[in-house]
């Protein structure tokens, strides 16, 4: 059996053109799909047609109307695919040039067609000293025109941004525009869980500090809103106990039927295995590779979109760029290699490049082409990188998976480390059946206090949108408020989001007295 080095085909431009850019196009090899047609008995998983919930069109109406936002809400309340769709707003709204899309980690930025926060920021080490930070900013060009030019800046995985840095920004922006007006007058969009991944401490201290302990945090946003609708999951069942775990809180009904899905044999092989930790990911995918019958030769890169990708027919494969999105094949898509072949080009001829064809696990079958990655800056394109858009998915750590819906996977937490890793790994599934458990103990379940003291005290104040209150950032009431702006004339409720963890008698009952705030009409 052969394998294969897929490695970059061309690298890093900087001021590349956008001229001759194109789509990527797919070529729909008939001969290839009639080959490994789907088999009958196999589902083809097709994804729910989007309709925005009522807290979903109310973020968008505040988005339009200029404000400042923080979206938070649990793991598949459709943080990130609103936030794709508030960038197309803003770009309406400020010009596309004037819009920046950030995330805290590269797999997260791309997931948005962004760039990292400290990319854009202009960083590029690490330093909480503030003056440090301004004067290093100052006197990259490039960083500089980004704050002098941006309108609207986005944020999203804030859960693994240190306070710290978000003051530092703030400052940054205010005094780099010269506007005395928190963050300068940046319109900003910010979304996050704060009870998934948390930032990484410097190496000098342990202390973690959200981004919500922030001495700016709270004039940041005009209108703050946990979404509380969880899309990615449709199973009663697991919802309520993703909310417990979430919360750190370990009812021993949700602990049996956690129990009950820890197997020692991997059952499924098509599962994504999950791992803590780098070393057991390299381990597995390493292992599972030599056994296809070819010794590895070149360490694996394990990044989103490696600078090389060692692959053979029958290795399990993950998407890591959205291709087709209606026909499912997004960015954490599963499959298996069946094929290698030769790609011909418009010209006819022949490159030496093999490719693989992908059957994934939804039956669907594609011949995969190197895809386009895109750093923008702005609506600019500043380099590129074209290549093939997978990676070895037998396994992956938790931190990679962050933000990635998975039809199944199986866990293994027994080198679990921090308290967030449960309740991350455990919400990317879609629903039981697609989870397989081991190395799991009832003492994994936490939260860490400062996360649920945040929530806790969140209220809820539904302002009256027609008394021109949009425009100031919201002082009032600041304490941890989440705003919500409503279309009712006058009146101002604060609800205690207390409320928010469903009863076992009626989880649904709850869910509904949830979404009477974000009503809007
Ligand atoms: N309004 C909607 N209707 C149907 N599906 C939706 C809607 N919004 C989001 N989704 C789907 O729900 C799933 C979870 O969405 P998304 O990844 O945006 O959630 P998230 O809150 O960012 O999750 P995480 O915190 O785990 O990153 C995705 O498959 C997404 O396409």
């Amino acid at each position: 059996m052969k394998l294969f080095n897929i490695g970059i085909v061309f690298t890093a431009y900087r001021n590349f053109s956008t001229k001759g850019f194109r789509k990527p196009s797919f070529l729909s090899y008939s001969k290839y799909k009639s080959k490994y047609k789907t088999s009958s008995t196999m589902q083809t998983v097709r994804r729910p047609k989007i309709q925005w919930t009522e807290e979903q069109k109310s973020v968008l109406s505040s988005v339009s109307q200029g404000k400042s936002v923080f979206i938070t809400g649990a793991a598949g309340t459709g943080k990130t695919k609103l936030v794709t769709e508030i960038v197309k707003l803003l770009n309406k709204l400020h010009t596309p040039s004037k819009v920046f899309v950030t995330a805290s980690t590269g797999l997260a930025a791309i997931s948005i067609k962004g760039q990292t926060l400290h990319s854009f920021a202009g960083i590029h080490y690490h330093t909480n000293d503030p003056k440090l930070l301004y004067d290093s900013i100052k006197c990259c060009k490039r960083a500089y025109w980004r704050w002098r030019k941006v309108k609207a800046l986005v944020m999203d995985e804030i859960s693994m941004v240190d306070a710290r840095f978000f003051d530092n920004l703030e400052r940054v922006a205010r005094e780099l525009r010269g506007v005395g007006e928190t963050w300068g007058g940046i319109q900003l969009v910010v979304a996050g869980d704060f009870f998934q991944l948390p930032p990484i401490p410097d190496n000098d201290s342990l202390d973690v500090k959200y981004a919500f302990e922030a001495d700016c945090w709270k004039e940041s946003f005009d209108f703050m809103i946990e979404l509380t609708k969880i899309l990615r999951q449709s199973d009663p069942r697991l919802i309520e106990l993703l909310q417990g775990i979430r919360m750190g809180k370990s009812d021993p009904e949700d602990l049996s039927i956690l129990k009950s899905y820890c197997s020692k044999t991997k059952s499924d092989p098509s599962a994504v295995q999950l791992f803590p930790r780098k070393q057991n990911v390299k381990k597995v995918n390493e292992e599972r590779l030599k056994k296809l019958g070819k010794a590895w030769m070149k360490q694996l890169n394990q990044g989103i979109a490696p600078d090389e990708v060692s692959i053979c027919v029958g290795a399990r494969v993950m998407l890591v760029k959205n291709l087709r999105t209606c026909k499912g094949l997004v960015n954490g898509a599963t499959g298996t290699v069946v094929e290698l072949v030769k790609s011909v080009d418009a010209d006819g001829v022949c490159p030496d490049n093999l490719l693989p064809i992908v059957k994934f696990d939804s039956g669907k079958v594609l011949w995969i082409k190197p895809q386009e990655w895109h750093v923008m800056v702005g609506n600019k394109i500043v380099a590129t990188r074209k290549q093939i858009p997978l990676i070895l998915a037998w396994a992956l750590s938790i931190h990679k998976c962050q933000g990635m819906t998975l039809d199944k996977a199986y866990i293994n937490l027994s080198r679990a480390f921090g308290c967030r890793m449960v309740y991350t790994s455990l919400s990317r599934v879609r629903s039981m059946d697609g989870l397989h458990l081991s190395g799991f103990t009832a003492s994994m379940i936490r939260a860490d206090p400062k996360v649920s003291d945040f929530y806790r005290n969140i209220t809820l104040q539904h302002n009256n949108k027609d008394q021109g209150n949009s425009s100031t950032k919201s002082t009032e009431n600041s304490s941890s408020n989440i705003t919500c702006a409503s279309g009712k004339a006058g009146t101002a409720m604060f609800l205690d989001l207390r409320i928010h963890k469903s009863t076992k008698t009626n989880p649904k009952l709850e869910w509904e007295n949830l979404f009477n705030w974000t009503k809007l009409s």
